[in-house]
């Protein structure tokens, strides 16, 4: 029975399950948690007691492992939406014990194959049991080249001491001391990434800080078990969980990551209460762990419904797209209307231009100037409107020019402005503003050129040649704008792109509305633009080296790539963006941008993370290059713009 019916997504993370001890009845054992309100069991296949080498021993080598049940005890749809697979808990892969390592890998290999013949979703793999796990990550290693469709779960405590924190240094956590996440760290770059393999994290009754927390919502987290000895006692008896660990728990919901409840009931509840009264007038015994599920079920009705541009943006969230080149290529009507429902957009630039009008003509003269505004790259008309509504609004006179060079979109500016009766104010101007021959100058240019990284759709270069028709006085409208990048965890994206199997997807900049990210520092200013800019020495050349510091409590961290973003002053106040701490509310028409990197680096807390990034300017086409060069270089990616250029 799903956790509730809340406005979200169809996510997994609707489903509850319920880890069990073995049962080699699994229909009895199915039906009791089913019925007891879980969505699926979190079971052993296979007795706890069996050894394959016993076996051997006793059976003359023809023994059967004794999995609970055979495959017909159940139906394929019930293995396989009910059932997750508990690994024997018993393996020790790296184990010194020669006699124990055989068995454990026997014993792995037969209860994946066994999981895989029933057609189960995922298995849980035990926790690695010391600091070191090579042969454990090798087998699991072999099982997931061979794997189809099944996940691995492996499940990792969710742990990491405080001291560490406090000193900031790995070496520390030598002196026993612990961060579970290196633990999964090692693991999975043994597995090299492996797509399958994914994590079931053990919530425990203390939480690690928040910013080391963090870290995992980039990582590949499928479940969440939370134990009962985690919940608190609320003041009418029932089980509840502190505010952290309901933050927490929100936060896994909104990650598509699935509940699952694990542990004998540790809250007995208060005599006459309802719940009990239930048991008794259905004469059913209800399930010993319900008060948890319900508990947690709350938790999840109680999450608020997403937003309509959030749930517009669902199928987006970290689905990498290939930048727009309006350059280079002409734009569909599908994305013009796109742009054209952001309203949040076309209210900032309405603003901008009522204030640059303002500025331009005093009240008094404003029945006898008429202001010369020049859209460029005017699309299918909606800065025009804008900028005619802020006339409107200022009481201004206004002679528009929409300059564009996509015949399609130009078919559309001459319907509109028939349709609008503009024909006195608008001349259209089908032409690329580089090498429009302007009848007069303007005092106003208003473009809307940006890319989600600022520059990215060479704003820099068409204004460049735009500015000649404006007076020496004149406004641009944006007057600069400003790239922003940060460093991120995202396993997702990085296995999307190493998908591909080739260099270029590895540098190539991607749009994508960035979810299971983990972002390790505060975002930083990387290229300014700004207009006009009439400097003798002007270059759209940039180079900066940016250092990242990520929070001392972080602990270790992996970087798969950097999230970028733009902010744009369009006129003194008045600014556009999507730089997370200053994001214009409600717009949608940008998705981050993300630099991939070819291999992941590595970040040991306390130590700064060095990023350079070139803008790059050939006489066809720009590009930009990256590397880092610290803690370890990683190669400078898209030398020449060999792989992800935007053409001129
Ligand atoms: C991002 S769209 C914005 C369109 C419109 N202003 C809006 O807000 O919906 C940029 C527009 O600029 C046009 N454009 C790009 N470079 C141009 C150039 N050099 N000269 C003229 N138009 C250009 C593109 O064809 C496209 O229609």
């Amino acid at each position: 029975m799903p956790l509730g019916e809340v406005v979200r997504d169809k996510s997994d993370s609707r489903y509850c399950g319920v880890e069990t001890e073995f049962n080699d009845d699994m229909p009895q054992l199915l039906a009791l948690n089913i019925n007891g309100g879980f969505d699926f069991v979190v079971s052993p296949l296979m007795d706890p007691s069996y050894r394959p080498s016993l076996m051997v021993a006793g059976n003359n080598g023809a023994g059967v492992p004794p999995f609970a049940g055979s495959d017909l005890v159940l139906s394929p749809s019930q293995w396989s939406s009910h059932v997750v697979g508990k690994i024997s808990s018993w393996i020790d892969l790296d184990s010194e014990d020669e006699i124990l390592r055989k068995d454990s890998e026997i014993a792995l290999k037969e209860e994946i194959a066994w999981a895989c013949h029933l057609s189960l979703q995922a298995c849980l793999l035990p926790t690695p049991k010391g600091a070191s796990c090579a042969n454990y990550a090798r087998c699991v290693n072999q099982i997931l080249q061979n794997l189809t469709n099944m996940q691995l779960w492996l499940r990792i405590p969710l742990e990491k001491s405080d001291n560490d924190a406090m000193n900031g240094n790995s070496d520390h956590l030598s002196g026993g001391q612990v961060d579970s996440w290196e633990t999964w760290n090692s693991f999975r770059l043994l597995c090299e990434h492996h797509s399958q393999l994914s994590i079931a994290l053990d919530v425990l009754s203390s939480l690690p800080s928040s910013n080391s927390i963090g870290r995992w919502f980039g990582e590949s987290v499928r479940a969440a078990i939370i134990h009962t000895s985690s919940f608190l006692t609320n003041a009418r008896g029932y089980p509840c969980l502190s505010k952290r660990h309901q933050k927490l728990l929100s936060v896994f919901f909104n990650h598509s990551i699935q509940a699952v409840v694990s542990g004998k009931p540790e809250h007995s509840l208060p005599t006459g209460s309802s719940e009990l009264a239930v048991n008794h007038i259905d004469g059913l015994q209800r399930h010993p762990l319900r008060p948890y599920l319900d508990y947690v079920a709350y938790l999840y009705q109680r999450m608020d419904p997403l937003p309509e541009q959030e749930r517009f943006e669902l199928g987006y969230r970290d689905f990498l797209q290939s930048p727009l080149q309006p350059l280079m290529d002409n734009l569909e009507a599908q994305t013009y209307e796109t742009f054209e429902k952001d309203s949040a957009k076309y209210i900032q630039y309405q603003r901008a231009v009522s204030k640059a009008l303002m500025d331009r003509v005093p009240d008094e003269e404003a029945s006898m100037i008429t202001t010369v505004l020049m859209v460029v790259g005017a699309g299918r008309g909606p800065l025009v409107r804008a900028s005619l509504q802020a006339a409107e609004e200022t009481g201004r006179k206004l002679r528009v020019y929409a300059v564009e060079k996509n015949p399609n979109a130009i078919v559309t500016l001459h319907s509109l402005v028939k349709l609008e009766g503009w024909e006195n104010m608008v001349t259209i101007v089908s032409c690329d503003m580089r090498c429009w021959d302007a009848p007069e100058k303007a005092d106003i240019l208003v473009s809307e050129l940006l890319g989600s990284f600022g520059d990215n759709e060479l704003s820099p270069e068409c204004l460049d040649g735009a500015q000649r028709f404006l007076k020496p006085d004149g406004i641009s409208i944006p007057s600069s704008y400003t790239s922003f990048i940060q460093p991120v965890t995202t396993s997702k994206l990085y296995n999307d792109v190493k998908s591909h199997k080739d260099l270029v997807h590895f540098e190539t900049a991607y749009v994508v509305k960035l979810h299971r990210v983990a972002r390790l520092a505060p975002s930083q200013p990387v290229f300014t633009f700004t207009h006009p800019e009439y400097s003798i020495t002007r270059s759209n050349q940039r180079y900066m080296k940016l250092q990242f510091e990520m929070p001392n409590d972080t602990g270790s961290a992996l970087v798969h790539g950097f999230a970028g973003y733009f902010d744009a002053t369009l006129y003194k106040d008045v600014h556009l963006g999507i730089e997370p701490s200053t994001a214009t509310p409600n717009m949608f028409s940008w998705f981050p941008i993300f630099f991939p990197l070819r291999t992941p680096v590595q970040v040991p807390p306390g130590s700064p993370l060095e990023f350079h990034i070139w803008r790059c300017c050939g006489s066809t086409k720009v590009w930009y290059e990256w590397c880092v060069t610290s803690p370890s270089s990683s190669p400078i990616h898209n030398s020449n713009g060999r792989s992800y250029w935007v053409g001129l």
